[in-house]
């Protein structure tokens, strides 16, 4: 199986979990696009989903399904996304895709995070795939100093803009051992909004495909 099925077969596996629940948080990305896809044909049965990113609104509305802002729905029982990295405690890497803020605000207004990923994004310590980190763009190069005095090597994306106007630096050459200390350590530098590290907040249940099964755990 290529990755790209690996992906559809997981985003499929998620189908069980958003049954019955009215309105869904939804994340962003290639797996979840295969996601949007599935929803598509059981819209019948869902309200509505409040989305992490102009991407996946688009993609969400032309599939007809309506998308809800997030203060006007009260705290949402299901949000499914997919991650670059997760480790054994579901935490995780994300932000590859720079929507990474959004995505973290739904996480925290949801009861479960379903994190869907194919085997590739398994790992048993996180940091090989570069950490993002979302910058207000005048702070740019001031948290990326902050950040090589932490040990990372930060690399600017550039040409990068995120939904919410910022810069994304994507941090190379951190080993974490110790993912809620770090997030709350690049959480405290000024001028960032948000680090791709998804550990105080973890997944509660990951999917992942792995050939022809799909693990959970
Ligand atoms: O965090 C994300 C976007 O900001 C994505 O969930 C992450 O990058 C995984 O993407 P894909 O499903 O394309 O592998």
């Amino acid at each position: 199986m290529t990755q790209d099925e690996l992906k559809q077969k997981v985003a499929h596996a998620a189908l069980p979990y958003v049954k019955d629940v009215g309105i869904i948080g939804v994340g962003t990305g290639s797996t979840i696009k295969h996601f949007i896809n599935y929803l598509a044909d059981i819209k019948g049965e869902i309200e509505g989903a409040v989305s992490s990113s102009e991407g996946t609104t688009e993609h969400l509305k032309k599939v007809g399904i309506p998308v809800l802002d997030l203060n006007a729905v009260g705290p949402l029982q299901v949000y499914v996304d997919g991650a670059d990295e997760i480790n054994p405690l579901k935490q995780l890497i994300k932000g590859g895709g720079a929507a990474l803020t959004r995505e973290k605000i739904i996480a925290a207004a949801s009861e479960k995070f379903i994190c869907i990923a194919d085997g590739s994004k398994r790992v048993d310590v996180l940091g090989a795939f570069p950490l993002p980190v979302e910058v207000i763009p005048m702070a740019r190069s001031y948290v990326a100093r902050e950040l090589v005095k932490l040990g990372g090597q930060p690399v600017w994306r550039e040409g990068c803009v995120t939904d919410n106007h910022n810069h994304i630096l994507d941090v190379h050459g951190f080993s974490i051992a110790e993912p809620i200390a770090l997030e709350r350590t690049i959480n405290n530098i000024t001028g960032v909004v948000c680090v791709g590290l998804f550990a105080a907040r973890p997944a509660d249940i990951v999917l992942v495909s792995d050939g022809e099964q799909i693990i959970t755990f």
